[in-house]
């Protein structure tokens, strides 16, 4: 199942600069495990905002829920989920 997740960072800006250095390179590790595991297949910034739009190949939503919630800057996002499916002009399908 495919899902386009867009998510905005709001990091406070008082954060502990060596707290800010070490959520940073939790996030980067876990994001880069799940692209390599092939559970988040695209990563995008969107240009000029501390965001991002995603695609997440996954086989629920409670798997989806699951993965996202375990990012560490969860607490710190705002997420928004949208579920796709097939367009039926699409070429390949
Ligand atoms: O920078 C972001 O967009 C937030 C987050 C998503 C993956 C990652 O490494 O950081």
């Amino acid at each position: 199942m495919l899902f386009q997740v867009r998510m905005d960072v709001h990091l406070p800006p008082d954060l502990d600069p060596e707290a800010r250095t070490e959520i940073l390179a939790r996030e980067k590790a876990y994001s880069q495990e799940l692209q390599r595991a092939g559970k988040w297949p695209h990563i995008w910034r969107i240009v000029g905002e501390y965001a991002n739009i995603s695609i997440f190949d996954v086989d629920s939503n409670d798997e989806l829920h699951a993965l996202l919630s375990g990012l560490p800057l969860f607490p710190y996002m705002d997420i928004h989920v949208t579920p796709l499916a097939t367009h039926p002009s699409d070429v390949k399908a």
